[in-house]
């Protein structure tokens, strides 16, 4: 296969799965409402995942310690990901399908949402940090494919990408992620002209 006949089918499944996308609409409502009550509560973010997922997870976590498009407060947010002493660590120590949940464990707390981003649905590290949010009185977002997965069971709210395969469900996930982001924004930027009033 050319790169350009490559391109042409990428187009075209992206944009079928693109085409899908607003019927996740009351859902993207439900996680939104979700987060936007833990971050005005005094609760945090903590996004985990595997491979791109691990990078969506990161990415989603700096848009909101630092900034997505406007001008608001830092809001907390810890991408489990990224801490190489503790992934070693729970992972030689206990096991891999621990290192999310181990830290959810330690960090996560009643008002706190735990979003598990994974195109199979059935992780297991993943699907053991949701469990271990449920089980800490914390919230849980799932972000998969249009397959669903175990990770259903421990959500609260479950965005499926409405794709089957792992690229375009990371590329359904990103936007997604970047319309919490948008309303995310639009909920602390008000907060931010309201203070200066
Ligand atoms: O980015 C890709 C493929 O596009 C890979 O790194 C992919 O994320 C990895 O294989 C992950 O381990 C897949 O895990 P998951 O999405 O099923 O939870
Ligand atoms: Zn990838």
């Amino acid at each position: 296969m050319s790169a350009a006949s490559n391109l042409l089918t990428y187009v075209e499944r992206h944009r079928a799965a693109l085409d899908r996308l607003a019927d996740l609409s009351p859902n993207v409502e439900r996680a939104a409402t979700l987060l936007l009550e833990a971050l005005r509560g005094g609760g945090k973010l903590l996004t985990c995942g595997n491979g791109g997922s691990a990078a969506d997870a990161q990415h989603f976590a700096a848009e909101l310690t630092g900034r997505y498009r406007r001008e608001r407060r830092p809001l907390p947010a810890i991408a489990l990901t990224t801490d190489s002493s503790a992934l070693t660590c729970i992972g030689n120590d206990y096991a891999f399908a621990d290192v999310f949940s181990r830290q959810v464990e330690a960090l996560a707390g009643e008002r706190d949402v735990v979003v598990g981003i994974t195109t199979s649905g059935n992780s297991e590290n993943v699907v053991r940090a949701l469990a271990a949010a449920k089980a800490r009185g914390a919230r849980a977002v799932a972000l998969c494919g249009e397959r669903g997965g175990r990770v259903e069971e421990f959500a609260d709210v479950t965005l499926k990408a409405p794709s089957a395969l792992t690229a375009h469900t990371q590329e359904m996930h990103i936007l997604l992620i970047h319309v919490l982001c948008e309303t995310i924004d639009d909920a602390f930027v008000d907060e931010r002209i309201a203070e200066q009033a």
